[in-house]
């Protein structure tokens, strides 16, 4: 198999780690395969695929859309190094409220898989980086698209920053997690 896949603490969230073939030219690798994924859980059908560019001391996050047009995202690092963060807010889930952090490099080439009913969000950890992520169940809808403040105490995410973040308008002003609206429900 291409893929490595690693259960985190969360067992839906999903460390992806690709088989890369050098050679004197460079690497090869395979970065999604419907098949292999579908093995593990991850059954779905990709509906759009984006690219952003950060510089160091960046966050973006923590962001989801509201059901129905929830989002899964299957995140990859391309240049530079992140802190990838998802966050589970499923209401009922015996794991609502905890998060998982995993660095995400040009180097360790590990992929982040992020399925819907998580927060998403990631700090930029060198002087730039770019992620690329597919996404899945839903496009870009931003009548649904919602944010949860990075530093909310409830969640407690152990951010490796030295100082302060530079983070968007949207996401300074995002609310806790105890007043956002969410509408995920845990299925088991
Ligand atoms: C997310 C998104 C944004 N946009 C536009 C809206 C806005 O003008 C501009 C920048 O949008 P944002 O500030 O929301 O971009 P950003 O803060 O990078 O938002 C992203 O953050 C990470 C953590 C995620 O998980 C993504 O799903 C997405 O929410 O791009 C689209 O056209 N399509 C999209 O899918």
């Amino acid at each position: 198999m291409p893929f490595e896949f690693i259960r985190t603490e969360i067992p839906e969230v999903i460390i992806v780690k690709p088989k890369v073939f050098n050679d004197k030219r460079g690497f090869f690798m395979e970065t999604y395969k419907k098949s292999d994924f579908k093995k593990v859980g991850i059954d779905t059908d990709f509906v759009q695929d984006n690219h952003s560019k950060s510089v160091k001391g960046v966050l973006r996050g923590l962001h989801y859309q509201l059901e129905p047009k929830a989002q899964g995202k299957l995140v990859r690092c391309i240049k530079g190094k992140i802190f990838d963060v998802a966050i589970d807010i499923r209401k009922g889930s015996p794991t609502f409220g905890k998060w998982i952090g995993v660095e995400l490099s040009e180097e360790n080439k590990l992929m982040l898989w992020i399925p819907k009913g998580f927060a998403h969000g990631f700090l930029t950890l060198s002087e730039e980086a770019e992620i690329v992520y597919k996404v899945s169940g839903s496009e870009y809808s931003p009548e649904h698209d919602r944010c949860i403040r990075w530093n909310d105490p409830d969640i407690n995410i152990k951010w490796p920053l030295d100082s302060e973040p530079i983070l968007s308008e949207k996401d300074r002003s995002a609310p806790a997690l105890r007043e956002a609206e969410i509408n995920f429900i845990y299925m088991g």
